[in-house]
């Protein structure tokens, strides 16, 4: 299924979070919405993750949010359960490929190399996940997949934050940005909703 372009230009950064406490997510995506970041990627790295995207999706108006490292068939699966509307993967693998074909649930599969990112335009995927961005090569790789693969679209994360994501987003073929900043671990425990909201404020204002 094509992916959504409403997801990658809700705002320039889709927010990549770490939920520990199911009882935080509400309130976190919340601020996220309100300061205008409405596409967020919850991340399956924890237990609480996807009690944190049902709780999303029923509960907070204007979010979009979708579920992170999917690395399963039974991932996506549980993700399009828990109410997900996408699901992000760090990379791509062939059980993937097959298993999405079968699932109503939009993907956003990882690339990091031009090899990768050609065979998920084989197969039909047009926006990629450039992960893990900065390690990857950074802004000079994906000016470099821009010659050969012009109509690749990439949301580039890992290594990106407030002071280069404009710089990201500058190049052609970045649709948005993802990256953990707009919620350190620190303010979600301290429950200073202000703050991020703050964070998400400002992120949503670096479209170039
Ligand atoms: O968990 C996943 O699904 C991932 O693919 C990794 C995350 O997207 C990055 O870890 C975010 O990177 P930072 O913004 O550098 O923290």
């Amino acid at each position: 299924m094509k992916f959504p372009e409403s997801v990658l230009h809700a705002a320039p950064v889709i927010p990549v979070v770490v939920i520990e406490d199911a009882g935080t997510a509400v309130a976190l995506a919340r601020a996220l919405v309100a300061g205008g970041v409405p596409a967020i990627e919850i991340t399956l790295r924890t237990r609480a993750a996807l009690d944190a995207v049902r709780a999303i999706a029923s509960e907070v108006e204007g979010a979009i949010v979708g579920v992170g490292t999917v690395r399963t068939p039974q991932d996506l699966d549980a993700a399009e359960k828990a109410g997900a509307r996408f699901a992000v993967s760090p990379g791509s693998t062939p059980t993937l490929l097959a298993a999405v074909r079968e699932s109503a649930l939009p993907w956003l599969p990882g690339a990091a190399t031009a090899s990768e990112a050609m065979l998920l335009a084989e197969h039909g995927f047009r926006y990629q996940k450039f992960f893990p961005a900065a390690s990857a090569g950074g802004i000079a790789a994906l000016r470099s997949l821009h010659g050969p693969l012009p109509e690749v679209r990439f949301c580039a994360t890992g290594g990106i934050d407030a002071g280069n994501a404009r710089e990201y987003l500058s190049s052609p073929n970045v649709a948005c940005v993802g990256g953990s900043w707009l919620t350190p671990p620190g303010l979600i425990a301290a429950r200073d909703w202000a703050a991020i909201e703050r964070l998400a404020h400002a992120a949503a204002q670096l479209r170039v």
